[in-house]
């Protein structure tokens, strides 16, 4: 297997596959009723109205606001990059977003339409969303996105090796990934929907995390289910037991089906009371959404202007 930069507890877990097995099934076990239960009883949780600005801001900030269609164009992805630099031009105070998510051939286009506006620029890769094809081509097209002007690299996992038990291949998918990102950042996404069991998701978690992912993401949002409050728990678990583990930050990004500002807000609700506030921040969190944004710049208008605001004044998502 091909090594990844650990801290020395973790390097006799990626010594050869059959170590990696041991690690990723020693892992404890999920406790599904337990599990669903917190992530059902957090998600009543209501926030103070003071604190719902904050928590909007804070969710716009942290949206990789994504379009992965055939039928993308560069106009559309043009009107995207406008829209997260300002997002809701009578508002002007309103944060950008973190990133813009497209396909790799659309890269050179946002990148261009985003430079010099801080917001990144994501690509996804290695086949989205299915992963199947073969290791160069996937490379290769890591290689596009990031000669094309990609500073974040949203990767699939081989889920049909994941399922046959062959987690050194997946592992070494990912560090050879992480290795043409150069400098850009790597999100591995997991597919969780396809995971089939909790523990599953644990183990392609730690998988990914013990491979250098810098943040595991849940969906591709092409398959149902897609993000779930108790699936991204056990991601944010992941994230901070390996932190306990390693010293090291790595982040989540649930995405697949996020569109309202309740759901967002669920989301950071999850983040705080499971990784830690520390975790509230872009380089730590998103939220993956094609559909979020307007839902969000509405709620914020009503808590500034006291009514409720129409869409009629805001671009489509
Ligand atoms: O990575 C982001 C997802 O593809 C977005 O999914 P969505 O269209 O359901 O928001």
């Amino acid at each position: 297997m091909a090594t990844a930069t650990l801290p020395a507890e973790f390097a006799d877990a990626v010594r050869d596959e059959q170590s990696l097995r041991r690690f990723l099934h020693g892992l404890p076990g999920v406790d599904q009723v337990g599990l669903e239960q917190r992530a059902a009883s957090l998600a009543t949780r209501s926030i103070k109205k003071a604190a719902k600005l904050w928590a909007i801001d804070a969710a716009i900030a942290m949206i990789d606001l994504t379009t992965l269609e055939g039928a993308d164009t560069r106009g559309k992805v043009r009107a995207m990059a406008a829209k997260a630099r300002q997002p809701d031009p009578g508002h002007p105070d309103t944060p950008k977003v973190a990133a813009v998510c497209v396909y790799p051939d659309l890269v050179e286009t946002a990148s261009h339409a985003l430079r010099k506006s801080g917001i990144e620029v994501a690509s996804v890769a290695t086949a989205f969303p299915s992963g199947r094809s073969g290791r160069d081509v996937k490379l290769a097209e890591v290689s596009l996105a990031v000669s094309s002007g990609a500073t974040e690299v949203d990767m699939v996992i081989d889920r049909g090796a994941f399922l046959e038990g062959r987690y050194g291949a997946v592992f070494d998918e990912i560090v050879a990934v992480k290795a043409a990102c150069g400098q850009a950042r790597l999100k591995v996404i997991l597919e969780t929907g396809e995971l089939g069991t909790y523990d599953n998701v644990r183990r392609a978690s730690w998988l990914a995390l013990l491979a250098g992912g810098d943040f595991v993401k849940t969906s591709t949002g092409k398959i149902s289910p897609a993000a779930t409050l108790p699936v991204t728990h056990v991601l944010l678990q992941a994230v901070r037991d390996f932190r306990e583990a390693t010293g090291q930050r790595r982040g989540v990004k649930p995405a697949g089906g996020i569109r309202t500002t309740k759901d967002a807000i669920r989301y950071l609700v999850a983040v705080r009371e499971v990784a830690g506030e520390s975790w509230l921040e872009p380089a730590l969190f998103r939220l993956g959404a094609s559909s979020l944004l307007n839902d969000l710049l509405l709620q914020r208008r009503t808590q500034l202007e006291g009514h409720y605001s129409s869409p009629d004044h805001l671009t489509l998502d």
